[in-house]
């Protein structure tokens, strides 16, 4: 510490430098990692600037052992001064590297020093060239243009001393801790009116910041080169702008050094660089203001006093004179011969300096505060550096443990790279092992297949030629096996031939007495006709003879009468009259056997009618095929087709002219095909006639047969109308059948008849005579309909059918009338009602004989069968379609019955469809079958005209079994069957 130190100590004042340091916490807060840094970039890499340095007997510089910021923060405060210097110094290198690249710049430095130190040397202090803005007393003030233009450096006194050292060591004046102010009460003085003066400029709009002006310096020294230009000329270095320009009065130079740096490079540069702490122009917000303790009216009226003061000496002798000219001043020192020297007013001057005192000590009292709340901030700083320093010590043993396992890695790595090495190097000795092996392996299986090849080929060649010797060998084995055969078989075909001739022989002559046979069985059948009529002429005569009896007994009644009325006259005349009596009783008993004698005679030939009307059936076959064509019923019906009815006599035949054919010439015919039937009804015939015919199957029926006659035919063909019409088959059957229940009454015959009718629909049976049918289909929602068969009895049964007695012919009518409502009816393309099932009406015959015990129950089926359409010609669709089917389906079915009774098969495939099932006792066996193919007289249906011709004639060359009745004796008599 030096004298002036001491002595300012001594008076108890404290350098005001120190509240040029308000903000320096700050910038050491907020740049502890900075200035760490820095601090190790120092360590590693020194300045070649010097470290130490003696100059000429007033400033020392200790070695300067850099200290991190914790250390520095906990050394205890010696003075403010050096802090200040510390401070500055820290917050120089820590705020730019700028300031400490200007300070150690190759050239500038060089050429400063150069320029100082030459200067120094050549002219010593009182030989100094006149420097523009300097202060040429001792109290001017020291510029340097690597220092800070602002703050501690601006504040500094410029004694010739401190004069000659700042341009000696430009740029480590401020970076020296310790260094040595010669006046810092001057100092501060200089701050205090560089502030005032900061204030009052009008660009300084807002408040400055020391450390923002500090960090803002520092940033425009790193960017910007003094022109040593034409300003040099002027000014010695001095970089000033005429914009900036002001007098010196009241302002330090470094002030007008500070501010004449050109603002718009200034901004410029900040601009670019994004310097939030730019020009009071720039757009950003604020800068935080630190803290500043706020001056109170004393400060400011010291302040005012001490410009006063200064403002007085300016005028004095001391004072350089306010321009800047070149002029050299006048010093006062030890040897000088100074005329009109005016001395000082030594009280005055005391006791002005004891007002200054006494405001400078309020206004340290104030900075005493301030450096408390500095050091708490440094307290914080200090904790914040010690967690940082601890964090960087965790953070490096980290990394040593990190580098230390990272150099296990490596190892390790090495290791298996040598390890990979050796095993690259042992597969690739394997490899080749393997290759040499392969290769010897691949010789030897050549070897072995050539081998092998050549053992086959030669095998193969021998097996080829054995095979070829055994094939040659076979070849002939077989030839002559081959010619045996032929042979033989030649023989085979010669006897064949030769049985077959006999057999053609046997045969011709079997068929010779087949021939006769059957010459003798048409004899007999005429002879049987011939006894036939000859029984029905006896039975003419019998009842001829009973009628002549009947009237002989008549007559022997009234003379029985007429002899009883004699017998009571004469009984008077006793004897006479008694022999009269017994004669006319003789006579009585005497007619009375005769007409006994009679009426069994009667009952024997209706048996015997029986019996040969059976037989005369037989005769006819128990199967008959009847043809009926209707009439043309209306000119719009179409064309009409050619049909022939040739035999008038027998009425049995039809021709029908087909359709065009077209030959392979290309001529276009026409054949008639003749079909021939039981009995042919042309279109004028009626239905009495027709049933003229099937009277006598009625007949049989009532006899005890069952009986099924069906009508078959295309739609439209005039099956309903032969079957159902008021006048059809089946009303007249039953009033037939009626008038005969009644006459045979008179023989002892009771009978009971049933009736039902039934539907075959889609394969289902329905009831037609049970109400209640779905809206939607016209089907019986009643219970389903189920065939069962009696086989002992030889009869059919349709469980839950409705069955209606009828005992008289209005029952019959009304039965018919519900059923033909009841009839599905649909409209087909092909018809307009057309009747889509089979409707088959039942007629349950049971008879029985008083006199003679005898029973019999037959059954009469009426059946009225579905159009026979083609599917293709009806253009049926959907639920027709189905329909259509299944009435084919059932019709094929009935034709395979047939054909199956005819071929005489043990299996007759009855339950392929409902309808041959329901007819199954009505078709062959115990049965007597009718079937009426109806024609429809139009050319348009001519083709479904001859189908069903040719169906009914397949039909009627089948020859079915004898039919049997199911006659019987009730009451202990012995059953009469096969009859
Ligand atoms: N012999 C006939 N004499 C006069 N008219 C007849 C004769 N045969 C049929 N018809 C008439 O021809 C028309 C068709 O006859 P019908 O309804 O009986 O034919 P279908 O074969 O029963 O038809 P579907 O199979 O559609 O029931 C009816 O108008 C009927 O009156």
């Amino acid at each position: 510490m030096d004298a002036s130190e001491n002595a300012s100590f001594r008076s108890g004042l404290r350098p005001p430098q120190v509240r040029a340091l308000t903000a320096a916490p700050i910038a050491a807060t907020s740049c502890l990692q900075e200035m760490t840094d820095s601090q190790h970039n120092a360590r590693a890499q020194p300045t070649g600037l010097p470290q130490k340095r003696t100059h000429k007997g007033s400033i020392s510089y200790p070695d300067q052992k850099r200290k991190t910021l914790a250390e520095r923060a906990g050394e205890p405060l010696k003075s403010g001064i050096p802090s200040v210097g510390a401070g500055l110094s820290r917050a120089t290198s820590v705020k730019g590297a700028s300031i400490a690249s200007l300070s150690t710049n190759p050239s500038a430095t060089a050429s400063r020093y150069a320029h100082t130190n030459n200067f120094a040397k050549s002219v010593g202090p009182a030989a100094r060239p006149p420097v523009t803005g300097r202060a040429p007393t001792s109290m001017g003030f020291a510029q340097s243009t690597t220092t800070r233009p602002r703050g501690l450096t601006r504040t500094r006194p410029a004694t010739a001393m401190a004069n000659r050292e700042m341009e000696d060591e430009p740029g480590q004046a401020n970076q020296k801790k310790g260094m040595k102010i010669s006046d810092p009460f001057q100092q501060h003085l200089q701050s205090l009116r560089s502030r005032r003066a900061a204030r009052q400029q009008p660009a300084a709009s807002q408040p400055r910041h020391p450390s923002r002006d500090i960090s803002g310096l520092s940033r425009r020294f790193g960017n910007l080169s003094l022109d040593d230009g034409p300003d040099k000329k002027s000014g010695g270095g001095q970089v000033v702008s005429s914009q900036y320009k002001q007098p010196l009065s009241g302002l330090s130079q470094s002030d007008v050094q500070a501010e004449s740096i050109t603002p718009s490079k200034v901004s410029q540069k900040e601009a670019a660089r994004g310097n939030p702490l730019g020009p009071a122009t720039s757009q950003g917000p604020p800068a935080p203001v630190p803290t500043t303790p706020p001056q109170s009216k004393t400060f400011n009226m010291a302040l005012d006093m001490v410009n006063t003061i200064l403002r007085s000496h300016q005028k004095g002798p001391f004072l350089a004179s306010k321009s800047c000219s070149p002029t050299k001043p006048s010093f006062l020192v030890k040897d000088s011969n100074v005329t009109n020297f005016t001395g000082w007013d030594v009280d005055g001057r005391l006791n002005e300096f004891e007002s200054q005192f006494k405001v400078m000590k309020e206004a340290f009292d104030v900075t005493m505060t301030d450096r408390k709340a500095l050091e708490e901030a440094i307290d914080l700083a200090k904790n914040r550096a010690s967690d940082l320093e601890r964090e960087q010590q965790r953070l490096v043993d980290q990394n040593t443990r990190l580098q230390s396992q990272l150099d296990l890695q490596r190892q390790e790595n090495l290791s298996l790279q040598q390890e990979k090495q050796s095993m690259v190097l042992e597969i690739e000795a394997e490899q080749r092992r393997q290759k040499y092996d392969l290769e010897d392996r691949q010789r030897e299986h050549k070897h072995k297949v050539d081998e092998i090849r050549r053992e086959f080929k030669g095998e193969f060649d021998q097996l080829k030629r054995e095979h070829r010797e055994a094939l040659e060998a076979m070849e002939r084995h077989y030839r002559a096996e081959l010619a045996d055969e032929q042979t033989q078989r030649s023989r085979e075909l010669q006897d064949l031939r030769s049985k077959l001739g006999a057999e053609q022989q046997d045969m011709s002559l079997d068929l010779l007495k087949k021939e006769r046979e059957v010459q003798e069985m048409r004899s007999q059948a005429e002879a049987l006709k011939s006894d036939l009529d000859r029984e029905q002429t006896i039975r003419a005569t019998l009842q001829q003879q009973i009628a002549e009896m009947t009237t002989t007994n008549m007559a022997l009644e009234d003379r029985m009468r007429g002899l009883r009325a004699k017998i009571d006259f004469l009984e008077s005349d006793s004897k006479q009259q008694s022999d009269s009596f017994a004669s006319m009783e003789a006579r009585l008993q005497e007619a009375l056997r005769v007409a006994e004698e009679a009426r069994q005679k009667l009952i024997k030939e209706e048996t015997e009618r029986r019996v040969l009307f059976n037989k005369y059936q037989e005769l006819k076959g128990n199967i008959r095929v009847m043809c009926r064509v209707r009439p043309v019923l209306d000119s719009s019906e179409g064309e009409e087709a050619r049909i022939a009815f040739p035999d008038f006599k027998t009425s049995s035949q039809i021709d029908v002219t087909g359709p065009e054919e077209k030959s392979s010439l290309g001529a276009i015919s026409r054949k008639v095909l003749p079909f021939e039937f039981d009995r042919v009804f042309d279109t004028s015939v009626h239905n009495e006639e027709v049933f003229g015919e099937i009277s006598q199957l009625v007949q049989s029926a009532l006899d005890g047969y069952n009986v099924c006659i069906f009508c078959y035919g295309q739609t439209g063909s005039g099956k309903t109308y032969t079957m159902s019409s008021p006048d059809g088959m089946i009303p007249r059957a039953t009033h037939m059948i009626y008038d005969t229940i009644t006459k045979l009454q008179e023989k002892s015959w009771t009978y009971t008849m049933e009736g039902s009718f039934v539907e075959v629909y889609n394969e289902e049976l329905h009831d037609l005579l049970t109400p209640g049918r779905d809206a939607a289909d016209g089907r019986s929602s009643s219970k389903r309909l189920e065939i069962r068969h009696d086989d002992a009895r030889k009869q059919t049964a349709v469980v839950n059918c409705k069955t209606v007695a009828l005992d008289s012919p209005d029952k019959v009518e009304a039965m018919l009338r519900q059923a033909q409502n009841n009839r599905s009816v649909a409209a087909t393309k092909a018809n307009e009602r057309s009747s889509r099932s089979h409707s088959v009406f039942i007629l349950k015959l049971v008879g029985h004989n008083s006199a003679t015990s005898e029973r019999c129950e037959g059954t009469l089926n009426l059946v009225d069968l579905a159009g026979s359409e083609r599917l293709k010609h009806s253009q049926a669709e959907g639920d027709r379609m189905r329909e259509t089917q299944n009435i084919n389906k059932s019709l094929a079915c009935l034709g395979d019955v047939i054909e199956a009774l005819g071929r005489g098969s043990a299996h007759v495939p009855y339950r392929n469809s409902k309808l041959t099932h329901l007819l199954q006792y009505s078709l062959g066996g115990n049965s007597k079958t009718l079937m009426f193919v109806m024609v429809s007289p139009l050319e348009a249906h001519l083709k479904e005209t001859i189908t069903s011709l040719r169906f009914a004639t397949k039909v009627h060359n089948t020859h079915i079994g004898t039919a049997k009745s199911t006659k019987k004796l009730t009451a202990g008599g012995t059953p009469e069957s096969g009859r």
